[in-house]
């Protein structure tokens, strides 16, 4: 199964209770190995105990104790985490080169629409780049850690390196200020390009903690925190952004972008998202993938 299927191995939702309570046991001095042995036997399952240990806050005293093991330790720093600073409403942010319009806010999930947030030039030169270097998506397969082609992800795709040319690099730049996370943290940038009857089925962006394969691609700058996708070309009908958790659609408008945040890998965040269908013309987007440290 992909990262990016809409279901999850977790069947149990993992209360805020339950949170705090993992977090008060560890900090009690109770062992890891001890708090898996009381959720068993009160019944829970194996994933959804990885789920809450694994959600106990990195900066909370219980994860930095001795008693928590390196993996909890290790897992994201969820303060700070990436998106734009909204402190008294703006309806600009000032990235240093223009103005990003802030156009729409939700706040569960964590979503933010931007306008002006790169040009045509931009957006054409994205395009220019992409397109001798297109194929068909893969998505990372958390089985194995490797890639595959998935019929959930129908669109064509590539990867810039970062900084690879002067486009990449000040978009980049940019990014990095408007959501306040280091230009290192950032995956490089994915082009994808969407025919008529392309689409992506709604999934989450995060690296599912209950699959082998997810260990292996977190050695690589930890896990997704964010996601930020940007429009380059609007198709004429179809293909909007859709986060069916709450029935929101956004469209696909050149220029614009979405910010969407996830503090945890955890269907609670309700990131579930997708593109979908394309009917008429071509809907071509670029997405910035934000981890929890530098993706080397
Ligand atoms: O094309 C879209 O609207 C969604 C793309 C997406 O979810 C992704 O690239 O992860
Ligand atoms: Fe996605």
């Amino acid at each position: 199964m992909s990262s990016n299927k809409a279901t999850s191995s977790t069947s149990q939702p993992i209360s805020a209770d339950l949170r705090r309570w993992v977090i008060e046991q560890l900090g009690a001095g109770h062992s890891v190995e001890s708090l898996r042995q009381s959720m068993r036997k009160s019944g829970w399952h194996e994933d959804a105990i990885d789920v809450a240990l694994f959600a106990v806050p990195a900066d909370s005293p219980a994860a930095q104790s001795s008693v928590a093991p390196a993996s909890l330790a290790r897992q994201p720093a969820r303060s700070p985490r990436p998106g734009p600073d909204l402190e008294g409403n703006p309806a600009y942010l000032d990235v240093g080169d223009r103005r990003v319009e802030v156009l729409m806010t939700l706040q569960d999930p964590r979503v933010v629409m931007f306008g002006n947030l790169l040009s045509d030039e931009e957006c054409d030169g994205l395009i220019a780049a992409a397109d001798s270097r297109l194929s068909r998506s893969l998505t990372v397969e958390t089985k194995t850690g490797g890639e595959a082609v998935n019929q959930d992800r129908t669109s064509d795709g590539m990867f810039f390196e970062r900084g690879e040319n002067e486009i990449v690099h000040r978009i980049e730049a940019r990014i990095a200020r408007l959501l306040n996370w280091p230009v290192e943290y950032g995956e490089g940038l994915q082009v994808l390009r969407y025919r008529p009857g392309a689409q992506y089925r709604p999934h989450y962006d995060y690296f599912d903690p209950g699959e082998p394969g997810t260990p292996t691609i977190l050695r690589r700058g930890g896990q997704r925190l964010g996601t930020l996708l940007m429009y380059l070309r609007a198709p004429e009908q179809g293909g909007g952004t859709v986060f069916p958790d709450v029935g929101v659609e956004i469209a696909a408008k050149r220029g614009c972008g979405v910010f969407f945040g996830y503090d945890r890998p955890d269907p609670g965040t309700r990131s579930l998202h997708g593109g979908s269908p394309v009917l008429a013309g071509e809907k071509w987007v670029a997405t910035k993938w934000l981890r929890e440290r530098e993706f080397k």
